[in-house]
């Protein structure tokens, strides 16, 4: 790299940096400009969550009532969703919590209608639906798309390989495990006292371009879901579920439902895990559902707040296809 473009490079990467803090702090204003950026009141429940998010009339409330036994109003003008309506799907053992939320618009992000607020109750599910109308133009998803980036949420991307922990003293500590080709030291210490961090280690494990420290984004994964394939052709149809982490569907025509709710068990990672008294065999119909990668300590939280505490040691059986 030449002076001037490693120059160009370093102001590039300060001001994709800025532009990330800003577009954070308009999501989360601090307590005086009040709860703009806090999303639907709705209680966590059940294994999981999982947020409808799409255009209006796309058939979120249609997929709601259909899947749950929430009966979700569903009309043919937009708009008909104003607020959040949680309902539960059971399988496998599991429930998932399915939310229906208001249709957003071009901009929502930015606080057009409800869509600030439906944005920001995305961020706190395990999974997003993005729900798309199979007879419209494919500019909608990517639309969507710029709405939840605008917010933080990367879908269906790894969390970057990356560590920043906060000190009180000691200033910045730096360490890379690899050669970094998208930034590089200088900038990303400009970054982190622009979030006013000057006290933290760094420990940098994957060569990324770092425009925020960790833990402002959420890393959520997503499925599309194009609604309505029964009114478009075979060949079309064809075409969209070709696509990746796609599923197609169709709620009036009750068409693929069931394979879509296996596809949301499959993207969620959940697994089932049975306790057993020593010498008895394990209640089968009464598993604790947890995000693969859980800890022993998440299983003793499942079953009581004071078990982790004096939890000593404890057996573990899986099957043999089974990998954490
Ligand atoms: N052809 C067809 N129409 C559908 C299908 N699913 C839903 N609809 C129709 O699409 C219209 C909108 O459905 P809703 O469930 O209200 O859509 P929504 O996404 O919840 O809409 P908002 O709450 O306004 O954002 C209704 O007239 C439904 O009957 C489908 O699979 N095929
Ligand atoms: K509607
Ligand atoms: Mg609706």
């Amino acid at each position: 790299m030449g002076v001037v473009e490693k120059a160009t490079e370093y102001h590039l990467g300060l001001l994709k940096a800025k532009l990330a803090r800003y577009r954070a702090q308009l999501l989360e204003p601090t307590s005086k400009s009040g709860p703009a950026g806090t999303g639907f009141d709705v209680q966590k429940s059940g294994d999981a969550r999982v947020a409808l998010i799409g255009f209006p009339s796309v058939g979120k409330s249609t997929l709601l009532s259909k899947t749950t036994h929430t009966a979700s109003e569903a009309a043919a003008y937009e708009f008909t969703t104003l607020t959040a309506i949680p309902g539960v799907i059971e399988y496998k053992g599991a429930r998932i919590q399915l939310l229906d939320l208001p249709g957003i618009v071009e901009g929502a992000s930015q606080g057009r209608g409800r869509g600030r607020q439906v944005v920001s109750t995305a961020k706190t599910a395990d999974l997003i639906l993005i729900m798309l109308d199979a007879t419209k133009s494919d500019e909608q998803r990517r639309l969507l798309e710029y709405e939840l980036d605008a917010v933080g949420i990367r879908l269906n991307k790894s969390k970057p390989d990356v560590v920043f922990k906060k000190r009180t003293t000691g200033g910045i500590t730096f360490n890379t495990t690899v050669k970094l080709t998208k930034t590089d030291e200088k900038t990303i210490r400009t970054i982190l006292a622009g979030y006013k961090l000057h006290n933290c280690d760094v420990m940098i494990r994957e060569d990324h371009s770092l425009t925020s420290p960790t833990g402002t984004r959420k890393y959520i994964p997503c499925l599309y879901v194009y609604n309505k394939i029964d009114a478009v052709s075979l060949e079309q149809v064809d075409k969209l579920a070709r696509q990746p982490n796609t599923v197609v569907i169709s709620c009036e025509m009750d068409l693929n439902l069931s394979y879509l709710i296996d596809r949301m068990w499959e993207e969620l990672r959940l697994v089932k895990i049975y306790t057993k008294k020593r010498g008895a065999h394990p209640d089968l119909s009464d598993p604790i559902c947890l995000r693969k990668g859980a800890t022993i300590e998440d299983v003793c939280n499942g079953i009581h707040r004071s078990l982790a505490a004096n939890f000593r040691y404890g057996l573990v059986w899986v099957p043999v296809d089974f990998y954490l």
